[in-house]
């Protein structure tokens, strides 16, 4: 029997979640450098819930500033089992418009400025990322949007870009005919990390505007923030019905043992320094009696 601790990783406009009992922010110190934020902990319908704000709270850091590595660590560390990820997304596609909640599962990665694994020289890892994100977390996020009064679509490949700048609109049309649906800056390596650390990750991103591919408007921060507006407090809306329609018992996922046979590196070529970086990510792994 096991219990859940959902892991939110709150996006532009998402800097606090509602409903929580005995809220406590807590700072967690990581190999990786320093996280966001502290993690925001407490419990929503008697479920262990821990928020981290992306940027920071006020906004402060933009999208190649994360410390990705450190964020999903700290939330490892704080015994985080799952990770929903809510994200600010720009829309490819016509049926996918501004106000929609888009469970995304599927994503090309245009990122190239970011530190991308927690392994590297000393532990060599390659787990499989073919499936980014999981089903199960996916559809009860899904249900629960649906819940809270959300129009939800089920699927959609997200294209993830470096920035600050929003795309061109010779990008945006490529994005489109290379059959992404929604466009973000953030979801990567976010994804990949937690699936090294081997939480399993749904992303649910709120359509904010069409990017750039449309003759008649492109997309500006003034239409994300009014979206933001609109939706924020929905966004808080769902993770409470998540945290009330999550069964008690959490069952293993697949997810949880995505290191099994993917670190390559001999136990005598293992680098001491940075197995001790990897404490929390590899405790499953390297600490079974
Ligand atoms: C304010 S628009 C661009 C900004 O919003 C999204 O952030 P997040 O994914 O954290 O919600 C997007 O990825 C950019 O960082
Ligand atoms: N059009 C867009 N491009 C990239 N990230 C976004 N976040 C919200 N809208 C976006």
């Amino acid at each position: 029997m096991s219990e859940w601790t959902i892991g939110v990783i709150g996006g532009s406009g998402l800097y606090e979640i509602d409903g929580l009992e005995n809220p406590q922010w807590i700072a967690v110190d990581t190999p990786w450098g320093p996280a966001s934020d502290a993690l925001l902990t407490g419990r929503i319908a008697g479920v262990k819930f821990v928020f981290l704000p992306r940027h920071g709270r006020g906004h402060r850091i933009a999208p190649s500033g994360l410390n990705f590595r450190a964020n999903v660590d700290a939330l490892k560390r704080a015994g985080c089992t799952d990770i929903l990820s809510i994200s600010a997304i720009g829309s490819l596609q016509d049926h996918m418009p501004p106000g929609m909640f888009v469970m995304v599962d599927q994503f090309v990665d245009r990122t190239f400025a970011r530190e991308k694994s927690f392994f590297g020289t000393g532990c060599v890892a390659h787990v499989s990322i073919a499936y980014p994100v999981c089903p199960r977390l996916s559809g009860m996020a899904a249900a629960a949007a649906r819940a809270a009064g959300a129009q939800v679509h089920e699927g959609g490949t997200q294209l993830v870009m470096e920035g600050p700048q929003f795309s061109t609109r010779a990008e945006s049309l490529l994005y489109r005919q290379w059959g992404c649906d929604v466009i973000g800056m953030t979801a990567m390596p976010e994804a990949k990390l937690c699936r090294e650390a081997e939480l399993p990750y749904a992303l649910l991103g709120m359509v904010t505007d069409y990017d750039s591919w449309r003759d008649e408007d492109h997309v500006d921060v003034s239409q994300v923030i009014a979206q933001l507006k609109a939706n924020g407090d929905k966004a808080k809306r769902i993770v409470v019905a998540f945290a009330k329609a999550l069964p008690s018992v959490r069952d293993p996922s697949p997810i949880d043992t995505a290191l099994d046979g993917a670190i390559m590196t001999a136990p005598s070529a293992r680098d001491p320094a940075l197995l001790a970086r990897l404490d929390a990510i590899t405790a499953r792994v390297f600490d079974r009696p």
